[in-house]
């Protein structure tokens, strides 16, 4: 899927310069272009993609101190400068755009949200998010601010695809250390789902396109992503285990969003040599994600790649029910009470205090 990548607030622009990366390394073409926002001038620095500092009236380059309010305020007011950097970016070919933004900071999360709706009235392409969920042990700024954007975003955008910092801290780790290790495995996931539209080498049986992503995620809401790998035997025979337990783990343990398994819609891309992947591991791998989603609509397909190992990669559509993200929420909601803010109902942060997460859709 040909994909623009705009990458709002320091953890955005990060996450979008692994994903420019890793689309290059593979040499897969998915990733069309890359564009930088933010209103730190320091964190644009070390990005190669064009980029756009915002809000230097307000404040000065030195960014918004995670005040996410003024960073929702600042993109309101900049959306005209941050759309003319992409005119002539979004080409015919284009087939998606991604916005992409830690949710924790007040750049990426206030600003984030205001840009993905500005850029659905702009654009006929859908318009996606990827965000990144403060850990748990990240201050109650962090958890209220990523609290009141995830709820925006995932409105604003056609679908927000989640990142849990916690899904992919090894044990002990600290978090601001494990950034980039975290970023590599955000990488690969997004950067595989991205390929897998784009066909590399060779043609599989049931090679996914485009339009299998689009649909997985038609349901808007939240969505997941979840990565597994292991070697492949030569003979397609010998792997059905292989791609049904890797398929497991991808959901299981591989995720981007933990025991977010309740979805709308799935789809499970099996990527390696089209030798190797064997039609009946395929279709037992994907009752499995039927039976694990309780959903009807798990679509299926192959990326053909000269590997010596055997990828899933599962994306999984409206999982907002999941417990992982009601708990979430209570984690926001409770710093929201205890910064005893003094919210009225009409303030959208009110309607986080609430438990009913059928709103999201
Ligand atoms: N996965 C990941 N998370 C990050 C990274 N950098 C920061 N974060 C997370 O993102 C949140 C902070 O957001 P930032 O992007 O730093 O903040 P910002 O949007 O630039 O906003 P301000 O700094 O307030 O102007 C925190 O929850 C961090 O845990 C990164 O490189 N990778």
């Amino acid at each position: 899927m040909k994909t623009l990548l705009i990458g709002v607030g320091q953890a955005g622009g990060k996450l979008t310069r692994e994903l420019v990366d890793y689309d290059n390394r593979m040499g897969f073409g998915a990733v069309r272009g890359a564009v930088g926002v933010n209103t730190a001038a320091a964190d644009l620095r070390d990005l190669p993609f064009e980029t756009v500092l915002v809000g230097r009236d307000r404040v000065n380059g030195q960014g918004v101190g995670g005040d996410s309010e003024l960073g929702a305020d600042v993109m309101e007011t900049h959306t005209r400068e941050v759309l003319a950097t992409l005119e002539g970016r979004i080409t015919a070919g284009i087939e998606s755009i991604f916005v992409v933004a830690g949710l924790g900071g007040g750049t990426g999360s206030g600003g984030a949200p205001v840009l993905a709706r500005e850029l659905a009235r702009v654009y006929d392409v859908p318009v996606y998010g990827l965000g990144i969920l403060p850990g748990r042990d990240e201050g109650s700024m962090y958890q209220v601010n990523a609290g009141r954007s995830l709820k925006t975003f995932a409105r604003e955008a056609d679908a927000l695809v989640l990142v849990d910092n916690d899904a992919f801290r090894s044990v002990g780790e600290s978090l601001t250390g494990g950034f980039d290790a975290i970023n590599r495995e955000v990488a690969k996931r997004a950067g595989l789902l991205l390929a897998a539209g784009e066909t590399v080498e060779g043609v599989g049986e049931s090679v996914v396109d485009s339009s299998e992503i689009i649909n997985t995620l038609r349901s808007g809401g939240i969505a997941a992503l979840g990565y597994a790998a292991a070697e492949a035997a030569p003979e397609a025979g010998e792997n059905i285990n292989t791609v049904v337990s890797t398929t497991r783990q991808a959901v299981l343990t591989g995720s981007s969003l933990p025991d977010a398994t309740d979805a709308d819609a799935a789809l499970l891309i099996v990527a390696g040599d089209p030798d190797a992947v064997p039609r009946k591991g395929v279709e037992r791998a994907r009752k499995w994600v039927e039976e694990e989603t309780g959903s009807l609509q798990v679509r299926g397909g192959d990326f053909p790649l000269s590997s010596g190992r055997l990828a899933a990669v599962v994306l999984l559509g409206g999982v907002e029910r999941s417990e992982r993200l009601q708990s979430f929420i209570d984690r926001a909601s409770e710093a929201q009470q205890s910064e005893k803010s003094d919210e009225s109902a009409a303030d959208p942060a009110a309607e986080w205090a609430s438990d009913d997460l059928d709103d999201l859709v």
